[in-house]
């Protein structure tokens, strides 16, 4: 099996790093358009081979995509990430023309690729590589829930002071500030409903707390973060090179579940081999589908941005 990882930063080097350390493939390239900066985190990854023994050949590449070529997966982290104070959306001018460019060269080097999309604004990113490929539409994944899904448990775990894999809670929606919908209701400890445990008042500051997670961390770091971002990045990888037909929220294409259509936004979804494979059904009550209507008409209106671009 062979990955790539477009974009060398931050985000896409520890997407990398997890995926070698769990010897999910044989082969992993990292391309980034900066000289010799995949090749260079590249051998300092296979530096620590030897010392954490696994089997993965990493290798990089200045924009050379001959050396993607036949990738199973790619992952496409390149683009500038945000500053403190600023949105996801106001990537948009600069991030759009790099990931058409980058989806592109994908697609005429490994037409086979499974494409994850992590570079932001993400749910109009993924959008625009469904659109620039015209891959079938299971082949293309927007990583974002995946990311929110594990700070909603960790936000609940510090009030519950319980063990966040203990957890079960999932965020859908868009990625963004304002957009994206921790489903509180549907979240459990063990089986048994968060509610039994926390007040209104606590729930609704695990969702407030959960939807800026990614700004909080932005003013805490000077930009965005990787570690959490490069393991859900990962944990995708995982799922479809091994087949585990594994339960996440991830940004694909609608048409019509949820009543929204011609978007690519949040929902569950079950992974394995062919992508995403289907769509599962969480029936929203009326308040949540009213969030699920406004969050998909944000993210329509950033998508009709790439028009005027
Ligand atoms: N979807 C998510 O959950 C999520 C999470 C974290 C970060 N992000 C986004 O991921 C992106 C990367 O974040 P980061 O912290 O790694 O940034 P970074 O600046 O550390 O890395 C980005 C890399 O992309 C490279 N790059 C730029 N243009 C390129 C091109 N045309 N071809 C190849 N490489 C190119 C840059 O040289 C740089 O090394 C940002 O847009 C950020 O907002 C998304
Ligand atoms: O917050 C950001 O801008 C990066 C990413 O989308 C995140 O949620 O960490």
């Amino acid at each position: 099996m062979k990955v790539t990882v477009v974009g060398a930063g931050a985000v896409g080097a520890t997407t990398a790093d997890n995926i070698a350390r769990a010897g999910l493939c044989q082969e992993l390239v990292i391309l980034d358009i900066k000289e010799g900066l995949a090749e260079g985190k590249a051998q300092d990854m296979m530096q620590t081979s030897a010392l954490l023994g696994f089997d993965t050949r990493i290798t990089g590449s200045t924009n050379d995509y001959s050396k993607t070529a036949g990738s199973d997966v790619v992952v496409i982290t390149s683009g500038i990430p945000r500053k403190p104070g600023m949105t996801r959306e106001e990537l948009i001018g600069t991030n759009a023309g790099i990931v058409k460019g980058v989806a592109e060269n994908i697609l005429a080097n490994s037409p086979n690729a499974i494409i994850i999309v992590i570079s932001n604004p993400m749910d109009t990113m993924t959008y625009l590589a469904l659109q620039s490929t015209g891959l079938p539409k299971n082949r293309i994944i927007g990583m974002g829930g995946a990311l929110d899904s594990a700070r909603f448990k960790y936000q609940l775990s510090t009030h519950l002071n319980c063990s966040p894999s203990d957890l079960n809670g999932i965020v859908i929606g868009g990625h963004g500030d304002t957009t994206m919908i921790p489903l509180i209701r549907y979240a459990t400890w063990n089986s048994a409903p968060v509610s039994n445990f926390l007040s209104e008042e606590q729930q609704k500051q695990i969702v407030a707390d959960t939807m800026v997670g990614g700004a909080t961390l932005t003013k805490l770091i000077g930009t965005s973060a990787w570690y959490a971002p490069g393991a859900a990045g990962a944990a995708l990888v995982k799922a479809i090179l091994r087949d585990e037909k594994k339960l996440f929220s991830c940004c694909v294409l609608l048409e019509g579940e949820y009543g929204q259509k011609d978007i690519c936004l949040g929902v569950p979804v079950v992974i394995g081999k062919n992508g995403w494979e289907k769509i599962l059904d969480y029936s929203l009550n009326e308040t949540e589908q009213a969030e699920f209507n406004k969050s998909a008409d944000a993210v329509r209106a950033m998508n009709d941005v790439l028009k005027t671009l």
